[in-house]
């Protein structure tokens, strides 16, 4: 199966679980890679057969963008539970970056896969 991808996608949102997370927003970083048959978009060079990223992109923004999750694992798997229903992905591997939570390292985060992968 063909994918879809979105890199460094940055939102603004509420998330965390300690007090002073609640009061401000920090910026996650999403990357996402969704399996899709691009065959028929490339044939028609038609948008209408293709996966939008651009509308996959603006989704995930407004949606947590007007979230307040604590954890970054409800945020992971309420956007994927999202991107499959809304715009039909069979499936999405979803990596969830929470850059500066630790300041030792550049970056932390998670990974989650969903849906079935078609060879
Ligand atoms: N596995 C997780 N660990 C932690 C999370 C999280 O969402 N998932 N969140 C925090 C705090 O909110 C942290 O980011 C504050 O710096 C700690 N651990």
């Amino acid at each position: 199966m063909d994918t879809v991808f979105i890199r460094e996608l940055a939102v603004d949102t509420v998330i965390g679980v300690y007090d002073w997370e609640r009061e401000v927003r920090q910026t996650l970083l999403l990357d996402l890679d969704m399996a899709w048959d691009n065959r028929p978009a490339a044939a028609g060079d038609d948008l209408s057969h293709a996966l939008n990223y651009a509308a996959v992109a603006d989704r995930i923004v407004a949606f947590l963008g007007g979230s307040e999750f604590l954890l970054i694992e409800t945020a992971a798997e309420e956007i994927a539970a999202l991107v499959r229903s809304e715009f039909g992905v069979p499936w999405l591997r979803l990596r969830l970056c929470k850059p500066g939570a630790v300041a030792a390292a550049r970056d932390v985060g998670v990974v989650i896969e969903r849906g079935e992968r078609s060879a």
